[in-house]
C-alpha cells in the first residue's frame, strides 16, 4: 500500500476525552429520566427502505450478503421490502428468514388485509404496519379518513398477532398530522397489544425539538415501545434519531449510508457516530463497529455510489489532521481534536503535513519518522522551507522527505549519533486503498 499525499499514519495511544474528563457531557442527560440512549435498538432498513433509493436494484444473491452482513455486525432488526411489492419481493424475503440469522426479520406492508396475508406466510419474524395520517396522505395517498385507519389497523394488527408474529403500526407523515388524531390511533392500537408504535418523519420537516415534544408525548398515552423514523431532506436524520432517544423512543430505523427515498434516512455509520459519544460502552458491547467500513463499501458497491467525502467515520478525512496546531495536539494527545477514536472502527488516524498550514512539531515527528536528527531550531527551519515550496504548489510526502532530507545532508553532524537511534513511534502508510481509490473515482 503506497502513502498517498502528504498523509502519515500516527500511531493509536490510550487517550480517550475520559482520561481528561471523568462525567461523559455527551452521554445521556440525566434529566432526561425516560431515555433510551444506553439502551437502544437498531431496525435495519437497507432492504426496506433503501431499495427505494432511485440507484437501488438488489439481486437476491446482494440481498443476502448485506443481510448476513448486518447480522454479523449485530443490527436488532432487519426490515425486508413488502413482500407484494413484486413475486421475486416476496422470494426473497422468504429466502432471508430461511438464513437463521440472529437479527429478527421484519416485512414492511401498508394497513391492508391483502398485505398482510401474504406477509404472515413469508416466515417473516415481525410485521411493520404503515399508514399515512396527514392531510396530505389522506386526501392525495389512499383517501381514508381516520375511522377507517383505525379499523383497518385494529384488523390487521389482531389478524398478525392471532399468528404469533411481532407487529409494529407506524403512522407515515407523523410530524404533518393531527396531534390528536396520532394519539388517538395509537393508544387504540397499544390497547389492542402491538408491540411497537412508529413515529415517521416521512418528508424530513422534522426538527429535533419538535422530535423530543412527540415522543414525550406520546409516551404518555403509550406502554409499548416507540420506534421513529427519520428522512434526511433537512439535514436532521441523525440529530433527530438522537433526540427521539432522549426523548424515550428505543429504536431507530437506519440504512446503510442512509441510502432510502430521495436523500433517504438515518445513516447507520453517522448514528453509530454519534451514540458511541454518547455511550461508548453500550455501543461497543452490541456492535461490531470495525464491520461498518465493510459493510458500507458492499452497499455503496451495490448501489453504485462512492462514500462520501465527509462521511461520519469511514469518509476519506473522518481521522485526518492538517492544520500545523491541530497536529502538535493531536501527536501529544489524540483526544484534543478527535471525539472519536479511529480504532474503535478499526481504522487509523493520519497527519497530512505535505502542505504550507503544516508546523515544525508535525514536521518533526516526520524527521523522528524518517529516523533522521534534527534539533527543535532546525525542524522550524526545514518547516520554513517546506512551507516556502508549499506556497508555490501543492506538495505530497516525496516533497517534503526530499526537502527535509536535503537539509540534513547539508548539515554536518552525522545522520544518527551513535547509541541515539530514536525511537520510531509513527509507521508511514496509506490511507486504505478503498477509500482512497473512491476518493480518486
Ligand atoms: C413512506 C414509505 O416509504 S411507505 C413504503 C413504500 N413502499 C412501497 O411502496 C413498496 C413498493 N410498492 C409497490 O410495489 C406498489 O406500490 C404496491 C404493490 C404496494 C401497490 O401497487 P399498486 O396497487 O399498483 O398501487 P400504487 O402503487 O399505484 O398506489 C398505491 C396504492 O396503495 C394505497 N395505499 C397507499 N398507502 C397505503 C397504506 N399505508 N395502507 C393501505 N393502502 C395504501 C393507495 O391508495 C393506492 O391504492 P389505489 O391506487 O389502488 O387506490
Ligand atoms: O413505516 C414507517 O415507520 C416509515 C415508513 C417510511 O418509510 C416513511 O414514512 O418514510
Ligand atoms: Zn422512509
Amino acid at each position: 500500500m503506497s502513502a498517498p499525499e502528504g498523509f502519515q499514519k500516527v500511531s493509536e495511544e490510550a487517550h480517550t476525552s475520559q482520561q481528561i474528563i471523568q462525567q461523559n457531557p455527551y452521554g445521556p442527560n440525566p434529566a432526561d429520566f425516560l431515555s433510551n440512549v444506553s439502551n437502544f435498538q437498531l431496525i435495519e432498513s437497507t432492504l426496506r427502505e433503501g431499495e427505494q433509493f432511485a440507484n437501488a436494484f438488489f439481486s437476491t444473491e446482494t440481498k443476502i450478503e448485506i443481510a448476513k452482513a448486518l447480522d454479523d455486525f449485530g443490527v436488532d432488526y432487519i426490515e425486508l421490502t413488502s413482500p407484494v411489492a413484486s413475486e421475486q419481493s416476496r422470494r426473497d424475503c422468504e429466502a432471508i428468514c430461511k438464513l437463521g440469522l440472529k437479527a429478527k426479520i421484519l416485512t414492511h406492508i401498508r394497513c391492508h388485509m391483502d398485505d398482510a396475508k401474504v406477509a404472515v406466510e413469508t416466515g417473516v419474524d415481525g410485521v411493520d404496519v404503515v399508514i399515512g395520517t396527514s392531510q396530505f396522505l389522506r386526501q392525495y395517498s389512499h383517501g381514508k379518513d381516520m375511522n377507517y385507519i383505525a379499523q383497518s389497523a385494529v384488523e390487521v394488527i389482531e389478524y398478525v398477532k392471532s399468528k404469533g408474529i411481532e407487529i409494529r403500526f407506524s403512522s407515515e407523515d407523523s410530524f404533518r398530522s393531527d396531534l390528536v388524531d396520532l394519539l388517538n390511533i395509537y393508544r387504540t392500537v397499544d390497547k389492542i397489544g402491538v408491540n411497537r408504535v412508529g413515529i415517521a418523519d416521512t418528508v424530513g420537516c422534522a426538527n429535533p425539538r419538535q422530535v423530543y415534544e412527540l415522543v414525550r408525548t406520546l409516551k404518555s398515552v403509550v406502554n409499548c415501545d416507540i420506534e421513529c423514523h427519520f428522512h434526511n431532506d433537512t439535514g436532521c436524520a441523525i440529530a433527530n434519531a438522537y433526540t427521539a432517544l432522549e426523548g424515550g423512543a428505543r429504536l431507530i430505523d437506519v440504512s446503510v449510508l442512509g441510502i432510502g427515498e430521495r436523500n433517504g434516512i438515518t445513516p447507520l455509520g453517522g448514528l453509530m457516530a454519534r451514540m458511541i459519544a454518547a455511550d461508548r460502552d453500550y455501543v461497543l458491547s452490541k456492535y461490531k463497529l470495525h464491520k461498518i467500513r465493510d459493510i458500507e463499501n458492499l452497499v455503496a458497491e451495490a448501489v453504485q455510489v462512492n462514500i462520501p467525502f465527509n462521511n461520519p467515520i469511514t469518509g476519506f478525512c473522518a481521522f485526518t489532521h492538517k492544520a500545523g496546531i491541530h497536529a502538535k495536539a493531536i501527536l501529544a494527545n489524540p483526544s484534543t481534536y478527535e471525539i472519536l477514536s479511529p480504532a474503535d472502527f478499526g481504522l487509523t488516524r493520519y497527519i497530512h503535513f505535505a502542505n504550507r498550514l503544516t508546523g515544525w512539531n508535525a514536521i518533526k515527528s516526520r524527521v523522528d519518522q524518517l529516523n533522521l536528527h534534527l534539533t527543535d531550531e532546525q525542524c522550524k527551519e526545514v518547516t520554513e522551507k517546506i512551507k516556502k515550496l508549499g506556497d508555490v504548489r501543492k506538495l505530497n510526502i516525496d516533497d517534503v522527505d526530499s526537502i527535509i532530507k536535503d537539509f540534513h545532508a547539508d548539515l554536518s553532524a552525522p545522520l544518527v549519533l551513535p547509541g541515539q537511534t530514536p525511537e520510531v513511534t509513527h509507521v508511514v502508510e496509506g490511507l486504505d486503498e478503498s477509500s482512497s481509490k473512491r476518493q480518486k473515482n
